[in-house]
């Protein structure tokens, strides 16, 4: 029988928090009860469920879920259960348990028998700690009398003394009436002994440690839970769970490995997560197996002389002979034999993405090597891999899944014969994490490394590491720009190819060329792109401010110098009232509809920085007569979020006579080709992570591109017609754009990458880094390693803790964050989520604009359909007033996380965790909702089923 999870059921402690038995129909009873095991120690609120040892006897019979069991097991105390039955309490069973007392059938705590043992199991902690002697009527008497209890003054002392000698205990922690009458006394008292007190409403604490100004922990009145699922959604959840309970009792074994711990190199992870397939074994000795291959070999290379022989085949190779990488094809292949590294600098569209992969393939097959071979080409972002995987397929005359392949985040396509595998770079680092010596592979091509990103400079240390333990490996490196003697001096003088670039004739346009063409005026007020209502604080960060942006001030001497005397008098004061820091809504609006009505056909694509300009553009476009009409323009949007489904829609071609416009960020700048596009719009901007210097803080605020960039937007019209590029600001600002941007290693903070490191078992941070193309300054590192240590992901050995490999199973996405704040909301501030929580409201992607996203991005889930929706919105707002108090959180993070409790979240984890990929929630869940990448579905799931079983019914809900 599946174990049924009540809708009611409130998340841990918090359904003992307000339905606490009352404290007066225990007097009699309670009152000269000794001091419980626990007697007033802070007892941590998901702790609160159990119960005291004396009843250790009732777990035995419990068949409770074994979430609950881990629990117990992992505090060595025992967890009662109120019915002894898997199911753990609801809230109409809590009002009979409160009736029964008020029948005097419970038990207090001092030894004698309960009339009903298993009613006695609910003497939890908080029952324990609320014996009563005095009435609230004496003690607002005694109070306002000044007086006090001398004896219980006498007992604080030696319960003091006691906590100070115990190194065990950090804290003592009061919520009975006399302690908070004797507050002041024995706060005195605290205070002489070196020890820190604080009355928190009708909580008194006595600590070692300085305590906050609040503690949601032992806050009563924080929102509840109030989850109601519809019958057939907890149907499903608990056909779920009892599903894989029982597996789970069948399979015991199969579920007692780690899945988190992935330094075994037959981790479940890889094949559960779809990574990559391992090596197939080497069934029947190695001459089979060798035989099995060489005739796979054959069989690919007849293949392969069938398609290039073909009529289709052959007009391919046309194509194929014509791009300028073709031509350098035999200088490519010859360097890549007889050098382990090799580095490729190829201008756009010269085919490096599409062809260089493809010349390795082939001459592997036309030698007979197929099947002996593995190549593996990363690309920066999901849609390069699954375009470009698709383009090589068809180029092959094959379809996705033969001889190549993709495979990305929770995606992929790959067959028995895949020989050459497209991948984000995330993606093969996580392979190394089970497979240090990428067993099999034969090629690793990194592409696009000029782009710098973190993931790519981290690998290129570990595969440089890798490479003379792997001579037979070959590395080949791709970039799009010239400046890649850099990378051949930190590959030790490995060779050099440059390809020329091939695009068909772009025109470029600057905001100049552009205001003159189409005689549009530029005012003040038409700049400020209109967020709409509920994004007021972006456009009031756009009307004019006393502290210039980053954005303005780096142009402002190239403004200032520049000279308009050719062009119209018009367009002169149209730009000395240009506003750098605005997107220009009303600009591309104009411009898009002037070239729906004067220009030829053709798809345009508008580069934009963020979601949030995406998303208000496009409401605004569809608002606009001919643009917002079906019949005349087909508007799509792309972004690194949106699910892969999605973003293809941006490849189809409309239907005659319909204008494809893309937003886009710069996701789709590098190693795509949409056919159709004639037409570029560029706002020269792109979101980017980098540090607020007057804050103090790491930030993800628009920048100016580099020249790179923008060689890389133009060069996504042209590629097979001629084409045109609109930049929307000066020429003189592109002059003063940066060649390069400044790799992501040496702008970003360290953190996660530090826990990579760790992850992967590559000794010390520092001394790693410092092997990096260009290492960051030591201070940043350190102060990298100083943040994991404080948040405890890391211990004082610079060692992974168990919260540190949990956080590593995190995407390194900057929105993480945002992840884990969700999460703690959906849980309705559930304690252990809140200090999650808590953490990322310090992690360092999280900046006070994400904040405001968070408020939106909340929002947004809440309005779906969902009956919780005020319950949700109530416990945001309980959020918002928690988060006031952040030192709360470092409070609890540091004292009470790092603690005990850190193994049972661990446990309780790992168990979801296996519950989730068994089921396959995570991927049911993520492909249903729209918006939301699968890394960002994937961490909340995690953080949401990791925590509580409860929660699922709440993440499949949405
Ligand atoms: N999906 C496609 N459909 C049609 N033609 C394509 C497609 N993909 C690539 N091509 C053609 O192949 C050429 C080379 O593409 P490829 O992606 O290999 O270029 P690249 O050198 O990697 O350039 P970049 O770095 O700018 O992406 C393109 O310019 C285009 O003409």
């Amino acid at each position: 029988m599946p174990p049924s999870y009540s809708p009611h059921f409130l998340p841990f402690s918090s359904q003992f928090l307000t339905h606490t038995i009352k404290p007066s129909l225990f007097s009699p009873t309670m009152k000269d009860r000794p001091p419980s095991l626990y007697g007033a120690v802070y007892v941590p609120p998901h702790h609160r469920l159990i119960s005291s040892p004396n009843n250790q006897n009732a777990t035995k019979n419990s068949s409770a879920p074994a979430i609950l069991s881990k629990l117990r097991d992992h505090q060595n105390t025992p967890i009662l259960n109120a019915k002894g039955t898997a199911s753990p309490p609801s809230l109409p069973h809590l009002q009979q348990q409160q009736q029964q007392q008020q029948q005097g059938t419970y038990n207090n705590n001092n030894g004698s028998k309960s009339s009903n043992n298993q009613n006695a199991q609910y003497n939890s902690a908080y029952c324990l700690g609320i014996s009563e002697n005095v009435s609230d009527r004496q003690l607002d008497l005694s109070l306002q009398s000044g007086t006090f209890d001398e004896a219980n003054i006498e007992e604080w002392k030696q319960k003091l003394a006691m906590l100070l000698h115990d190194d065990g205990k950090q804290e003592l922690v009061s919520r009975e009436k006399k302690d908070r009458r004797d507050f002041e006394q024995i706060a005195a008292l605290a205070s002489r002994m070196g020890l820190y007190s604080h009355l928190y409403s009708k909580v008194a604490v006595f600590s070692k440690v300085p305590l906050p100004n609040y503690r949601f922990d032992l806050d009563d009145k924080r929102p509840q839970r109030e989850m109601s699922l519809n019958f057939g959604l907890l149907k499903r959840v608990n056909a779920y769970l009892g599903e894989y309970l029982s597996k789970k009792s069948r399979n015991k074994e199969s579920f007692s490995d780690n899945c988190f711990s992935r330094s075994s190199s037959n981790s479940s992870i890889v094949t559960e997560e779809g990574l990559f397939e391992q090596p197939e074994p080497l069934a029947s000795g190695t001459a089979v197996m060798e035989k099995i291959l060489l005739r796979r070999s054959s069989l690919l290379r007849d293949q392969q002389q069938a398609w290039q022989e073909s009529l289709e085949g052959r007009e391919m190779l046309e194509f194929r002979q014509n791009l300028p990488a073709y031509k350098e094809k035999d200088t490519i292949l010859i360097a890549i034999l007889q050098n382990q590294v090799v580095i490729i600098s190829g201008e756009t569209g010269c085919g490096k993405t599409t062809q260089i992969p493809q010349f390795i393939l082939e001459s592997e097959i036309d030698s007979a090597r197929g099947a002996f071979c593995s190549i593996i080409c990363t690309q920066p972002r999901r849609i390069s891999a699954i375009s470009v995987s698709e383009r090589v397929a068809s180029e092959r005359g094959e379809k996705l899944g033969e001889s190549v392949g993709y495979k990305v985040r929770l995606e992929g396509i790959k067959g028995r014969d895949t020989r050459l595998l497209f991948c984000t770079t995330g993606i093969l680092l996580r392979r190394l994490l089970v497979d240090r010596n990428l067993k099999g592979v034969t090629h690793v091509i990194v592409d696009e490394i000029h782009e710098r990103g973190m993931n790519e400079d981290f690998l290129l240390i570990v595969l440089k590491d890798l490479l003379p333990r792997r001579p037979e490996l070959k590395l080949i490196l791709m970039s799009a720009t010239l400046d890649a003697e850099l990378f051949s001096s930190y590959f030790d003088g490995a060779p050099l190819i440059h390809i020329p670039g091939f695009t068909y004739p772009v025109r470029t346009h600057f905001l100049e060329n552009i205001l003159e063409m189409t005689g549009y005026r530029l005012t003040p007020s038409n700049q400020i792109d209109d967020y709409g209502q509920e994004r007021m604080w972006k456009m009031s960060k756009q009307a004019p401010r006393k502290r210039k942006s980053q954005i303005v001030s780096s142009v402002e001497d190239a403004l200032r110098a520049a000279d308009f005397k050719d062009f119209s008098r018009q367009t002169q004061e149209s730009l000395s009232c240009w506003n750098p820091d605005c997107i220009g809504f009303n600009l591309i609006e104009y411009l898009l509809s002037y070239i729906c009505e004067n220009e030829r056909p053709g798809a345009v694509l508008v580069f934009m920085t963020g979601w949030d300009d995406i998303s208000s553009l496009k409401d605004k476009l569809q608002a606009h007569p001919i643009l917002g009409d079906p019949s005349r323009v087909l508007l799509l949007t792309c972004h690194g979020s949106m699910a892969s489904s999605e973003q293809k829609l941006i490849f189809e071609e409309p239907e005659d006579g319909v204008r494809k416009i893309v937003l886009t960020t710069n996701i789709a700048e590098t190693s795509i080709t949409i056919n159709d596009v004639v037409f570029v719009l560029d706002c020269g901007k792109a979101k980017e992570t980098s540090y607020d210097a007057l804050n103090n803080t790491p930030c993800l605020l628009p920048s100016w591109v580099s020249k790179v960039s923008t060689q890389q937007r133009r060069g996504r019209a042209g590629r097979v017609q001629p084409g045109e590029c609109h930049h929307l600001y000066p020429r003189c600002v592109y002059d003063a754009f940066t060649e390069y941007q400044l790799p992501e290693i040496l702008r970003t903070p360290l953190q996660s990458l530090c826990l990579q490191i760790k992850s992967l078992k590559l000794g010390s941070i520092s001394e790693f880094l410092s092997r990096a193309l260009q290492s960051p300054k030591l201070l940043a590192v350190q102060n990298a390693i100083e943040y994991l240590k404080v948040i405890g992901a890391l211990d004082e050995n610079e060692n992974l803790t168990v919260l540190g490999r949990y956080l590593t199973m995190l995407p390194m996405e900057p929105k993480l964050g945002k992840m884990l704040i969700l999460g703690a909301i959906l849980n309705c501030l559930d304690p252990v989520l809140t200090i999650v929580a808590g953490l990322s409201v310090r992690d360092p992607f999280l900046t006070p604009l994400d904040k405001k996203d968070l408020a939106e991005a909340a929002k947004l889930q809440f309005s779906h359909d969902h009956s919780d929706h005020l319950a949700l919105v109530r416990a945001y707002e309980g959020w918002k007033e928690a988060e006031k108090d952040l030192a709360g959180y470092d409070y609890c993070w540091k004292n009470f996380l790092s603690a005990q409790s850190m193994k049972a979240i661990d446990s309780l984890r790992e168990e979801f965790l296996s519950l989730l990929k068994d089921t396959g929630l995570i991927d049911s869940y993520a492909t249903s909702c729209n918006g939301w990448s699968y890394d960002q579905h994937l961490s909340r799931a995690v953080i949401c089923y990791g925590l509580y079983p409860g929660i699922c019914s709440v993440v499949v809900s949405f």
